[in-house]
Order: structure tokens, then C-alpha cells, then sequence
């Protein structure tokens, strides 16, 4: 059984939150929903009642601050905390030959330490004063307003602990995941009771290969390769869709919240976003906002539809739903393929097929819905137009990432791939890859450039071999450290996003200003360095950088 919804009548709805939230009390709508209650959760609600009791139902913006002031505190739920394997000297370091990248990737591993935390008891002992969700080991946040654990984010915090040789933090992460899927049945989107309605991309079992891969722990596998399994089981039962394309039908996944109310962490803007539609309509556009969370990518025009197909909308006509995406797809592949050979390790033959042949199936289904031979890269399908999305986004190139697709032909998949990059004018940018070439200001569109779908486009392209695919890799890879470079060096910190145009630049747009930290940032980083600059893979690196 899981849990997919948060009852909370504080955090997640009812008439507090809705008066909070309308009120405005602080320009950014997650401040309040992250607060603590000074008192027991029926206290607060009894407060609340006199409150309206004696406004006659409509307290003034400034009594409704002051109900907050006496009812909530903003900080102490979460402890700074010292990770016991941090070392400022990993051995990789060594490995790097350019100075300028060496200095700079032993400043990303310095930064560790400030973005450690541990969830205090008082949580555990008093749950329904606080959003936060405890979870038993320390970890790493995001940075700035992201202070708990963030499900996609992690795939490559853990990535670059591994690199740091910080593999017990690593591991406490992914036990707190697995916590989570045990507690709720699926991992929510961050570790708050407001993100208990909806997901983020499926990359638990992915990060769990890193680890074992890393520390060859088949023990730990043993131990909780059934909570994986059931994650991945998790999004078969819940996130699958069946589609149709040229009249034959198949099955693949799609984004999909089934909670028809605004997010609590959004709320304000969820509700103008909202507002144009009557009742029954309107829990559709809330569950289309919270679908377009949990890819991750809130918000795009990847996501917007005007009613001929295209993106010529806004965000009351986000429908993530409808959208077949190339990436949640590759993600799961790839996931499938780990579980198999997981079973393998564990000697589970029987179970080693079957996720294998999922797999190939899944694979197979990609190739035929999302490629597009003549353009020689895959793009999103529409299920409700049954016709495929020719727009650039860096998530095109994730079936490379992910190599679900047949490997044995990467060199051709390849040079289609490098090829689709330069006729799309992505060379262009210095400054990094623009996550779509729609300038819509929301803030997965152009011009920013975000640090996971770096990785992946940089790393698909050249695990084809393909040589023009490579040196198309290996220059957007050296933009990229080169651009979190120029950015550290002017504004001493790591940015959540950049921006495509200006190198160095941090990224803007949204809901929310631009965050800094930054942990997906110096994962990336560290895993680009890792890739194109150490040792024997770095022959005249600094001739090269721009
Ligand atoms: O508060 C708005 C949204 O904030 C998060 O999304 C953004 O930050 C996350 C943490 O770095 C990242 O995982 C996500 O890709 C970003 O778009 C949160 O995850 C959303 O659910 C939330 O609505």
C-alpha cells in the first residue's frame, strides 16, 4: 500500500494553509510551509479557529502575520553536521594535471561540510509539529531553500561524494531513501510531508549502482535490494500509461500526481496559476502542476501546450501528463537494467531475466514512440495528439545517457546525435547547454543551463565513441567546468543553474531567486572534471580552456 497524500490541515491544505499562504506573510510561499509550531498541532488549529472566531472570518494581512509569529518559529529541525569520512585531499585530486581545475575541484569538495545536516530528535518526537520528514542518517541538501533531502538532486550529490571518498555519507543517503520507500512506498520529491503527492525522476536504483560499483558492497546490496525493487514496482503500478503511435499500442510512463490541489510550497502561485478555471478543471491543472514537478523540470515550455500542440502558452496550460517524456523513460531503462544486474551479482538467475527482459522491452518501445531516425535524436510524444514533440531539450539526448537504446550501433546513433546537436545551433552557446531554446522565463528554459542535463547530454554523447559526438562532449564539458569556474571566482559560490549565453552567469526565472550551494552543482562539476580531466585524458587541457 502507499501513501500518496499528506493530510496535514497545517501544512499541505485546509482553511489555515489557504489563509496563510493568501495573505502573503513572506514573498517566498515555501518560508511558511518549512516553519515549526511552538505548540502541538490542536493547539495551533485552536488558535486559528479564535483567530477567525474574532475576525469574523476575515483577519486583516497583518493579524494573520502576527497569528504566525505567535505560532510558528522558522529555524531548528535540521543540525549542521560533520560528515566523519570528509577529507579535503581525496586521491582524485592528484589525478587532475591543470592546476586552475585541481584548486578549483579541491574548493567543491571543501564545500561539503557547509551543506551537511542531520535531522535533530526533537522531529522525530513531536512529527506533527513540523513539515520536515526525520530520516535516521546525515545528509546532504541542495543548498539556500532546499534544506532536506531532494530525491533527483542526490544522483549526483552521491556521485560526487563517491569521488570525495565519502562513501559512508553516500551510503547513509541512500539508507535514508530507502527509508522513505519503506515508510511510504515510493520516494517523495524531498523529504517534507508536502512533497508526499508526487515523486521526481526514478534514480534511487541508479545511485545505489554508483555505491556498489564504488565499494563492491554486495552485502548492503543483499540487504536491501527488495526496497529497490519495490520502488521501481512502484512506478509500474502507478506512472505507466498505455499510448498508441501509427495505430500500434504500447506501454511506457509518464509523470503523473493524482492530487488536485495547489502545492502547499507554491501555494499563492499555484492558486493565480489556477484561477481561470472553474471546480473540476481546476484539480486537473493542479495535478498537471504537481506532474510537471515531479520531473523535476518545474517549470517548462516542455510541459505547455497551446491547442494546436506547440508551446505558445503559460503555465495555466501546463499538461505534463499528456507528455510521454524521453528522459523518465531512459531513466527507468537504465533502472531495469541495474536491477538485473544487481540479481546477477546476488546470484538470483530467475530474477536477473526478468527485470532484463523488462529492460528490453522498455527499450524497445523507446526506439519505436520516441526516435526519430531522420533527425537522428528522440524526442517527447504527445498521447493526446499521437504525435511526437520536435523541439530541442537536453533530455532528447538521455536514451545515450542511459544507453537504452542498441549499443551495438552507437557509433551511428552517435553521429546522428552530434549531428541533431550542431543543426540546432547548440554550439553557439559558451556558456553551457540551454535546456530548450524557448525563452518562456520559467526556469527550465532558455537561456539557463542546468548542471544535471550537462551531464547528461556531455556524458551520452561521448559514451557512443562516436568521434564527432566526442569532441562535442569534451568541448561542452570543458565550457562547463570552465564557466563554474569564472562563477565561483566572481560570486564565491556554486549556483543551482547558470546561464547558456553568458558564461559564469547564475540562471534566473521561476518562482523562486536563483540558489546557491550548490549540491547537484558540485556533483557535476566533480564528475565532468573526473571525465575530462584527469590523468591520461587531459593531454593539452590547458591550451584548451576558453
Ligand atoms: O519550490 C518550488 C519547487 O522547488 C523544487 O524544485 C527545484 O529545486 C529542486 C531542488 O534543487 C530540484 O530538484 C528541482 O528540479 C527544481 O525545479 C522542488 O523540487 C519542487 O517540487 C518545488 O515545487
Amino acid at each position: 500500500d502507499t501513501i500518496q497524500s499528506c493530510e496535514s490541515l497545517i501544512y499541505c491544505q485546509g482553511k489555515l494553509l489557504d489563509t496563510v499562504q493568501k495573505a502573503r506573510v513572506f514573498d517566498d510561499s515555501k518560508t511558511f510551509v518549512d516553519m515549526i509550531q511552538r505548540n502541538p498541532a490542536n493547539v495551533t488549529l485552536a488558535n486559528f479557529e479564535n483567530l477567525m472566531d474574532s475576525t469574523d472570518d476575515h483577519p486583516t494581512d497583518e493579524e494573520v502575520t502576527q497569528f504566525v509569529t505567535d505560532n510558528f518559529v522558522s529555524e531548528g529541525e535540521l543540525e549542521d553536521w560533520s560528515p566523519a569520512d570528509y577529507k579535503n585531499n581525496p586521491k582524485f585530486l592528484k589525478k587532475i594535471e591543470d592546476i586552475v581545475v585541481r584548486d578549483f575541484a579541491r574548493t567543491l569538495v571543501s564545500i561539503w561540510p557547509s551543506l551537511a545536516r542531520k535531522v535533530k530528535p526533537e522531529v522525530t518526537d513531536n512529527p506533527d509539529r513540523h513539515s520536515l520528514i526525520p530520516v535516521p542518517n546525515g545528509f546532504m541538501v541542495p543548498g539556500g531553500r532546499f534544506k532536506e533531502l531532494y530525491y533527483w538532486d542526490s544522483y549526483w550529490i552521491i556521485k560526487g561524494l563517491l569521488l570525495s571518498e565519502m562513501t559512508d555519507t553516500a551510503r547513509g543517503m541512500l539508507e535514508n531513501f530507502l527509508s522513505l520507500v519503506q515508510r511510504f512506498g515510493f520516494v517523495p520529491n524531498g523529504s517534507r510531508i508536502y512533497y508526499l503527492n508526487r515523486s521526481q525522476p526514478p534514480l534511487l536504483s541508479l545511485m545505489a549502482g554508483l555505491y556498489v560499483e564504488a565499494t563492491k558492497d554486495v552485502d548492503w546490496l543483499e540487504k536491501n535490494i527488495d526496497t529497490l525493487e519495490s520502488e521501481l514496482k512502484w512506478w509500474l503500478n502507478n506512472r505507466v500509461i498505455d499510448i498508441e503511435r501509427d495505430g500500434v499500442k504500447y506501454t511506457l510512463a509518464h509523470y503523473a500526481s493524482e492530487s488536485g490541489t495547489p502545492r502547499p510550497e507554491s501555494y499563492y502561485e499555484d492558486i493565480r496559476t489556477c484561477a481561470v478555471y472553474g471546480e473540476e478543471e481546476k484539480e486537473n491543472c493542479y495535478q498537471n502542476l504537481k506532474s510537471g514537478a515531479e520531473s523535476g523540470w518545474d517549470f517548462s515550455s516542455r510541459w505547455i501546450f497551446d491547442p494546436k500542440g506547440g508551446t505558445n502558452s503559460n503555465l495555466t496550460h501546463v499538461e505534463a501528463k499528456r507528455v510521454i517524456p524521453v528522459d523518465l523513460n531512459s531513466y527507468l531503462c537504465k533502472a531495469f537494467k541495474q536491477l538485473s544486474v544487481f540479481y546477477e551479482l546476488l546470484g538470483d538467475a530467475d530474477k536477473a531475466i526478468q527485470w532484463l527482459e523488462k529492460s528490453s522491452s522498455w527499450q524497445k518501445s523507446i526506439e519505436l514512440v520516441l526516435y526519430d531516425r531522420t533527425d537522428g535524436i528522440w524526442y517527447d510524444y504527445d498521447s493526446a495528439l499521437q504525435q511526437p514533440r520536435k523541439l530541442f531539450f537536453p533530455s532528447n539526448f538521455a536514451p545515450l545517457w542511459a544507453g537504452s537504446y542498441d549499443v551495438s550501433l552507437s557509433d551511428e546513433y552517435g553521429s546522428r546525435a552530434a549531428r541533431y546537436f550542431t543543426d540546432t545551433g547548440i554550439m553557439d552557446y559558451t556558456g553551457g547547454i540551454p535546456t530548450s531554446l524557448d525563452q518562456s522565463g520559467e526556469q527550465w528554459d532558455y537561456p539557463n543551463a542546468w548542471p544535471p542535463l550537462q551531464e547528461i547530454v556531455v556524458l551520452g554523447l561521448k559514451q557512443t565513441g562516436n568521434e564527432e559526438a566526442a569532441k562535442i562532449a569534451e568541448t561542452f564539458a570543458r565550457r562547463w567546468v570552465d564557466a563554474n569556474i569564472r562563477g565561483y571566482n566572481s560570486d564565491k559560490v556554486m549556483f543551482e543553474k547558470y546561464d547558456a549565453v553568458h558564461s559564469g552567469q547564475y540562471g534566473g526565472g521561476g518562482e523562486y531567486t536563483v540558489q546557491s550551494g550548490f549540491g547537484w552543482s558540485n556533483g557535476v562539476a566533480l564528475s565532468l572534471i573526473n571525465n575530462f580531466y584527469v590523468e591520461g585524458d587531459n593531454k593539452s587541457s590547458k591550451a584548451r580552456r576558453r
